[in-house]
This record gives structure tokens, C-alpha cells and sequence, in this order.
């Protein structure tokens, strides 16, 4: 594999497509039966529920962060970001003005933004 694959791997731009499929998906497992969808038994529970989850999925990703394997926090991340993306769907918000918020802060220092903040 070249440096560059390597690098688009690493980043993960050979899949620019997997959020928004994953998004889609989301949106239409919405309504199926919760007794076979993960999506549709959460959204069933209501936002209380999903976000109490996205919350266990955080602190699980921290713990396998501090003291779990590199596999452990792969797996833990993974959740959280599903999990966060089931939340957005069942509040609304479409997941694209996640990624244009992303975009708009792009070439932004995190340091100068709080600094004008404080100004
Ligand atoms: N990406 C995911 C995904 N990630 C995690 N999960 C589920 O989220 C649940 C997490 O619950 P728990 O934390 O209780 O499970 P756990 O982590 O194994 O248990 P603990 O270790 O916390 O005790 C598990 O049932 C996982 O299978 C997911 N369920 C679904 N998806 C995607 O959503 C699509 C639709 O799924 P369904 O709606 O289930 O058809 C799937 O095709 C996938 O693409």
C-alpha cells in the first residue's frame, strides 16, 4: 500500500460514504419492528432513553480510552457515534448540518475561537 492509501485510510477518506448510509439506514429502520431493529426499539423508548444511551456509550469510550485495548476503544467509538447519529434522527436534526457545522469551523483555531469568545 503506498503512503498516500495509507494516509486516506488512516483518515478514513476511503469511506466518505459510511456516515451518511449510516444515517440513511437510521432513518429507515426508524419505524421497523422493535422486536428485530435496535433503531426502532430505541426510537419506541423515546429521546430520554437514547440519550441516557449515547451517555453510557461516552463513558464507555472514556474508560476504554484510559485503561482498555486499542480494540476495545475502536468498538466503544463506534457506538457512540451510532448512537449519537440514532439521537440527532429522533430530535430532527439531519445529520448533514452536523457535518456543515464541521465545515464551517474548518481552518478555525479551537485556541483563537475561545480567546474571541472571552474578548
Ligand atoms: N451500527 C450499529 C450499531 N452499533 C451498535 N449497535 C447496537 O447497540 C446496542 C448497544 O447496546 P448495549 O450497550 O446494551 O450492548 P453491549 O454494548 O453489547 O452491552 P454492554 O457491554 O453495554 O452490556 C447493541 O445491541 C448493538 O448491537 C448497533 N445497532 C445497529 N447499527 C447499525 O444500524 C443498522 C440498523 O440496525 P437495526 O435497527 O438493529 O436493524 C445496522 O445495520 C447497523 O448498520
Amino acid at each position: 500500500m503506498t503512503l498516500a492509501a495509507t494516509h486516506r485510510m488512516a483518515m478514513g477518506m476511503d469511506r466518505p460514504d459510511t456516515l451518511a448510509r449510516l444515517a440513511a439506514t437510521i432513518a429507515a429502520r426508524r419505524h421497523a419492528d422493535p422486536a428485530s431493529s435496535w433503531v426502532a426499539k430505541l426510537h419506541a423508548r423515546g429521546v430520554p432513553v437514547i440519550a441516557r444511551k449515547l451517555g453510557e456509550e461516552a463513558v464507555e469510550t472514556v474508560v476504554a480510552a484510559l485503561s482498555g485495548s486499542r480494540e476495545d476503544l475502536v468498538g466503544e467509538a463506534a457506538d457512540t457515534i451510532f448512537h449519537l447519529m440514532v439521537l440527532l434522527d429522533a430530535k430532527g436534526v439531519d445529520f448533514a448540518e452536523v457535518l456543515a457545522e464541521l465545515d464551517r469551523r474548518d481552518g478555525v483555531s479551537g485556541i483563537a475561537e475561545k480567546a474571541s469568545r472571552s474578548e
